[in-house]
């Protein structure tokens, strides 16, 4: 009897269709935060390459290349950017609202599965986001794993 070789999985981030559409999202959301009078004065002073670091994050915790770690920073450089920001509920709804937004015009997959991954993903690193924003050191070693987002869940109940 012949076997059926065994289906892969696709990752997060091939199933989003790779780094060109990660980056045509973050350039585009930037965008549209600098017309945004609630976002617009949290990133007034952003680096110009913003957009492209962020893009390459998600796309590396989506399981793609490792381009974030490995030429632009780490976890730990990430979660450090964010200190003394001190971040909003407000300003969180409005940026999960328009990256959200962003996603459906640059026409990221909008299937339910791959949705669910993204929201979730996106709700937990915007509110850690907002938490060491108000922070003013970083509770994590300086060679902490960069986190990884698959089809699944956020794995256990919150540690503080
Ligand atoms: C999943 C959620 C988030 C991710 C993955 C993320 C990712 C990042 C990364 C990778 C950087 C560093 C960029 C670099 O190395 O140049 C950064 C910086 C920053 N993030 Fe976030 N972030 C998230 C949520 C947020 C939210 C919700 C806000 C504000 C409402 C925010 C505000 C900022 C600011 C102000 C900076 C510094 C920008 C600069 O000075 O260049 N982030 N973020």
């Amino acid at each position: 009897m012949e076997t059926q070789p065994k289906a892969t999985v696709p990752t997060l981030y091939e199933w989003a269709g790779g780094m060109e559409n990660f980056e045509a999202w973050t350039d585009l959301f930037y965008q549209r935060v600098h017309q945004d009078s609630i976002l617009e004065p949290v990133f007034r002073g952003m680096a110009p390459e913003h957009a492209k670091h962020v893009a390459h994050f998600i796309a590396e915790v989506f399981r793609g290349p490792a381009r974030y770690s490995s030429e632009e920073g780490s976890h730990y450089t990430m979660i450090h950017k964010h200190l003394g920001k001190y971040l909003t509920e407000n300003q969180r709804k409005r940026w999960i609202d328009l990256i959200l937004d962003t996603a459906d015009t640059v026409g990221l997959p909008d299937d339910p599965e791959f949705r669910s991954a993204l929201v979730g993903y996106l709700e937990w690193g915007s509110r850690l986001a907002v938490i060491n924003s108000n922070a003013d050191s970083v509770g994590e070693a300086i060679d902490a794993p960069m986190p990884t987002w698959g089809w699944g869940e956020t794995g256990g109940p919150y540690v503080p």
